[in-house]
This record gives C-alpha cells, structure tokens and sequence, in this order.
C-alpha cells in the first residue's frame, strides 16, 4: 500500500532574484511557491521537474542545468498519505516566465521574499536553500496553516 506520493518544487535563482508563483488553483491556491507539481508514473523526477516548470510557466530547464538541493516531507492530520517532496534550484533556463492558468511568476528580490503569503514551512527551510546548504525536512501539519511539529536538519550529499 503505497502511502506517499512524489512532487516536484523548482526555483530558479541567480544571485540577485529568485523565481516564485502565485498558485491560481488547486492544491497551495494563493500562495507564492516554486513550482512543480505530482510525479506521474511514468516519468522520473527529473522529467517531472521539467515538465511542470513549461506548463506552469512555460520556461525551458534541461537536466542538467537542475540542481537536487533538498527532500521535504510533509503529513496532514487525518491524511494518511505523506507528500515527498523533491526540490531543485537552478539558474540557466529558456524562454520568459509567463503566466498560466496555474501560476502567476514573478522575480522576488531575497529581501522581499513574502513568506506570509507562502506555506509556513517555507520560512524554515529556504535559508538553507538560500545559503546553499543540502538539506532534509520533515513537517506535521495539523491544519493546512499550522505545523505542529518539525525536524530539519543539513545534509552533507543528496
Ligand atoms: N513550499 C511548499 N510546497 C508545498 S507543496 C509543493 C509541491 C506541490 C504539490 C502539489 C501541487 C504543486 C506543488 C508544501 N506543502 C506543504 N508545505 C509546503 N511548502
């Protein structure tokens, strides 16, 4: 009995901005996120990453240029299923971020980055990402707005 479920999360960044989506629907509606979404089942991750960031914003990344740069896995009282999520960060990409029915992208400076208007957790992991640490959470949430307990902690590889 398969009890978690694979997602995908991509930033793009540079040194100055990072990439964030204003979700216009679904799962995380209104909230800014990287972007990304279920793996299906036949694809990699990888081809998931990709995949999710042309039809959310129609930019181009190829493999290569996608960075593994944490695992988050987070449960929901009362939802037996545990979301793992895999997360990338790169900088080389084709096309212009463009809004879609899903996403609305926008270059957030990291002094601006709105973590009140984003999920909780994220405010606990992206200085890792940030400082371009590895690393590996694991969240509980007991409603979708309130984390009941947590555990991150660096990683030396992926
Ligand atoms: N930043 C962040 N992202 C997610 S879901 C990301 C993966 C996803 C899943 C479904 C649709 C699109 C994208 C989170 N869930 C709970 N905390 C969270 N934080």
């Amino acid at each position: 009995m398969v009890l978690k479920k694979i997602y995908t999360l991509v930033f793009l960044r540079n040194e100055k901005k990072i990439l964030l989506g204003l979700k216009k629907r679904g799962f995380g509606i209104n909230k800014w996120n990287g972007f990304g979404g279920k793996v299906e089942q036949n694809e990699s991750v990888i081809e998931a990453a990709i995949r999710e960031m042309k039809e959310e914003c129609c930019v181009t990344v190829k493999k290569d240029d996608l960075k593994s740069v944490g695992q988050l896995e987070f449960t929901f009282e009362g939802d037996p299923v545990m979301m793992d999520v895999r997360v990338f960060s790169g900088v080389v990409y084709y096309g212009t971020p463009t809004e879609t029915e899903e996403m609305a992208p926008k270059w957030f400076t990291y002094d601006s980055i709105p973590f009140d208007d984003m999920w909780p957790d994220d405010r606990l992991w992206f200085p890792y990402m940030l400082n371009n640490k590895l690393f590996y959470g694991k969240f509980h949430y007991k409603d979708l707005d309130t984390i009941s307990n947590y555990d991150i902690r660096e990683l030396k590889s992926m």
